[in-house]
């Protein structure tokens, strides 16, 4: 992807919702060219929080209403537990004068399709596609799925796909691997970070300063990433490439098997699956 830039959108993009994945979506589209500022809309329940998106030219309001007339496509983009509060806002603060139908993209964790469409029903016209993003993205190294709603069309499809495949990778999938991609990938770099933190934690223990300890972790992880994306070997064998018979490396994984750490992890992946389904159930 590099420096590329996009042919920019005819579409007026907007966001109900203005925080951190809001944010972490709209400057990177907005790096790539895709848009400008001045055709972005975006609202939330206290202006003071959205005068970030104010100073950068976006058109900031109270009103989700506002937000859906003026937008083409709309980022569903608050807490689960609030999406009820904001579409009751929104349906509250549209105007009288008739709407064209509205695609709108959500992102919210855990909330099911049918249960987006029942919500956004009285809208006429109203397209949802349910989508899982990340907030690397915001370093253009993204990692979004999206699945399709019942009314969605071809062209809803093909713009959505348009947007996020310029924040990092993008795939359609079947909606039931959205809850597990959402573990893996949306709360993943949470699970990364940690591994990091860790990883350095230790390095300091044993000596390192601490920003040489961050340094290394970091550029540690995304370089074994790179090997992993870019050479195709099995996860294994990399492993076993750096395992000297009786050397330092097999002498750590073994510490990191005692201490389970496949299992943690595994366990984790699980565990943030199974609090998607308890979000979409409303069990908050
Ligand atoms: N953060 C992440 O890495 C990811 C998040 N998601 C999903 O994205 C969604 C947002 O998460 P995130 O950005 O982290 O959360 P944030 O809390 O950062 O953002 C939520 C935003 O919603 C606003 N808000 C609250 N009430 C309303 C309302 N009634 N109408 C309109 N806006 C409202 C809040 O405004 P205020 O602060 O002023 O109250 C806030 O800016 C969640 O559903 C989450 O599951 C998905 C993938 C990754
Ligand atoms: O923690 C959460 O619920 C959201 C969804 C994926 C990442 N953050």
């Amino acid at each position: 992807m590099g420096d590329m830039t996009y042919i920019p959108l005819s579409e007026k993009v907007g966001f109900i919702g203005g925080g951190n994945m809001a944010t972490a979506i709209c400057e990177a589209i907005v790096k790539k060219g895709l848009i400008s500022y001045n055709k972005v809309y975006v609202s939330g329940p206290h202006l003071h929080n959205l005068s970030s998106w104010k100073a950068k030219g976006a058109h900031v309001t109270i009103e989700n209403g506002k937000v859906v007339e003026e937008s083409d496509v709309i980022f569903l983009a608050v807490k689960p537990h609030i999406l009820p509060i904001a579409i009751a806002n929104m349906y509250d603060t549209l105007s009288d004068k008739p709407i064209k139908s509205k695609l709108f993209v959500s992102i919210l964790a855990g909330t099911p399709i049918e249960q987006l469409e029942n919500i956004l029903g009285q809208l006429e016209g109203s397209r949802v596609i349910r989508a899982m993003p990340n907030t690397p993205m915001l370093v253009g190294e993204g990692c979004t799925v999206f699945s399709p709603g019942q009314r969605a069309t071809d062209s809803d499809i093909e713009l959505v796909h348009r947007i996020l495949t310029v924040t990092g990778v993008c795939k359609e999938v079947p909606e039931s691997l959205i809850n597990p991609i959402g573990a893996l990938a949306g709360s993943g770099p949470a699970f990364v970070y940690l591994v990091i933190e860790a990883l350095a934690d230790g390095g300091v223990k044993m000596g390192i300063p601490r920003a040489m300890a961050i340094e290394f972790a970091a550029q540690t992880v995304f370089g074994s990433a790179k090997m992993v994306k870019d050479t195709g070997k099995h996860t294994g064998q990399l492993k076993d490439e750096v395992c000297s018979p009786g050397g330092t490396t097999i002498t750590g994984v073994h510490a990191l098997e005692r201490g389970g750490v496949r299992a943690a992890l595994m366990e984790a992946i699980e565990c943030a699956t199974k609090r998607s389904e308890e979000l979409g159930q409303k069990k908050h």
